[in-house]
């Protein structure tokens, strides 16, 4: 809400029960005068759902789930919310006449469309789901101009890096780094659980090790990704086509205290960097008052307590994901594409106990390999990519299992 307005904005929020989900609705708790909760979009969690439903009163939930939503149906009647199911009555939501601002919060290839449809009714997008600018950078950049839609990354490296941003670069009236006094971008991960660890120990490492993530509190997926750096390697891709670079333009520097949640390198030597506590909900403020500054709850930083700050280069020995992504960011749409419904798959799989640590690097190399690779320029066509390379990788999957 801009101070001219007296009216709160209507959010949506797409995968609501989750570690993004409950964090925006914390951060809206706390403003509440300038948001309201018009929608909730999730998986199929009705206890955390109905609690939702309780406290901020939504127009609309969509669970993706039908037999969720029927029985989330039962326990909220005599209550105002209207609950539906499926993919179309989430897109229908998030490009809603009454809304204003749509987080994309949904885990994996299941927040594309509900995204798009947010870009295409020219939302303000609040884009933490990454998978969706992975799968389809230039199509998704190319509807955020053409509708008009206001994109503010949200994953807390990107939040960082435009915060680190001219203000022309902000609003996209300048692209290109050069005219701007732009070197490149220094995009800080943490390694993951696994940093110090020996080596030839990873293929053992549990489930239990993998998603403890030493800073952040996040979901299954994602803390696995980090575990292996492929985090790093999707932001990588969502730092290129956000920022309209080239991979050659960005850097990964290991930063394991996550305090520093990366810079911008200047043509006349200055660097930029973002600070805070790893603590999603300010970038969530950020981008939900942009360019206000509101109250996040995250407790300011005490650089009398605070221990080294240390940087590294990452070991693609360690980290051959990182190492794989960076190189489909080079080879363009369908490798990045496949990529990631890839991991999708070998890191359920190995949440599953299907497979072990190591193996998730195996598949996702083995599926990039197999895969005819080039330039995708329909959503039909990233569909197709994205369903064949989840083929190919439960099929070698089952072929591991036999
Ligand atoms: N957590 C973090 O700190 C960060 C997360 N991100 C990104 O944000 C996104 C969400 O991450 P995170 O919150 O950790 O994930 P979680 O696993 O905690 O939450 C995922 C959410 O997506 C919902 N969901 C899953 N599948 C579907 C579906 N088919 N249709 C509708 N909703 C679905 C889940 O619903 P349900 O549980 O009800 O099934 C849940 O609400 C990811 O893309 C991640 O990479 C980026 C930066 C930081
Ligand atoms: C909070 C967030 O943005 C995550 O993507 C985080 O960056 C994960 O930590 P890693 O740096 O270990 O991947
Ligand atoms: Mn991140």
């Amino acid at each position: 809400m801009s101070i001219a307005t007296l009216q709160p904005e209507q959010v949506v929020i797409l995968g609501s029960s989750g570690s993004i989900g409950t964090s925006t609705l914390d951060v809206i708790s706390r403003n509440q005068s300038r948001y309201n909760v018009f929608a909730l979009v999730a998986g199929k969690n009705v206890d955390v759902v109905y609690q939702q439903i309780v406290l901020h009163s939504p127009k609309y939930v969509v669970m993706n789930d039908e037999c969720a939503a029927q029985s989330l149906r039962e326990r909220v009647s005599g209550l105002k919310t209207e609950v539906m199911s499926g993919t179309q009555a989430m897109c229908d939501i998030a490009a809603h006449s009454e809304v204003d601002i749509v987080m994309s919060a949904i885990v994996g290839a299941a927040g594309l469309l509900p995204t798009l449809a947010a870009v295409e009714a020219g939302k303000k997008v609040l884009l933490a789901n990454k998978e969706s600018l992975v799968m389809s950078g230039k199509i998704f950049m190319d509807k955020v101009k053409q509708h008009g839609a206001t994109l503010l990354p949200i994953d807390s490296e990107h939040n960082a890096i435009f915060q680190c941003m001219p203000r022309d670069m902000q609003q996209g009236i300048t692209t290109g780094f050069s005219p701007l006094g732009i070197h490149k971008i220094l995009l800080t991960g943490s390694g993951g659980p696994f940093l110090n660890r020996d080596i030839n120990t990873l293929s053992q490492v549990t489930v239990a090790e993998a998603v403890a993530h030493p800073n952040w509190s996040m979901g299954q997926k994602i803390s696995v990704d980090s575990a292996t750096m492929m985090n790093k390697g999707l932001e990588f891709i969502e730092a290129k086509w956000l920022f309209d670079c080239q991979p050659d333009d960005i850097e990964v520097v290991i930063h394991p205290q996550s305090m520093i949640h990366s810079m911008v390198q200047y043509q006349d030597g200055s660097v930029i960097a973002q600070m805070g506590q790893p603590d999603m909900r300010t970038p969530i403020a950020y981008g939900l008052a942009y360019p206000e500054r509101i109250d996040a709850g995250v407790k300011p930083l005490d650089f009398s307590t605070m221990k080294d700050f240390t940087f590294t280069k990452p070991d693609y020995n360690r980290y051959p994901n990182l190492q794989l992504a960076i190189e489909a960011c080079r080879l363009g749409q369908a490798a990045t594409t496949t990529l990631n419904a890839a991991n999708e798959v070998s890191v359920a799989a190995f949440l599953q106990g299907k497979i072990g640590f190591m193996d998730i690097y195996k598949i996702n190399e083995q599926v990039l390999t197999a895969s005819a690779l080039g330039e995708l320029t329909s959503l039909d066509e990233i569909m197709d990519m994205d369903q064949q390379a989840r083929r190919v990788a439960n099929e070698l999957i089952a072929g591991q299992a036999r």
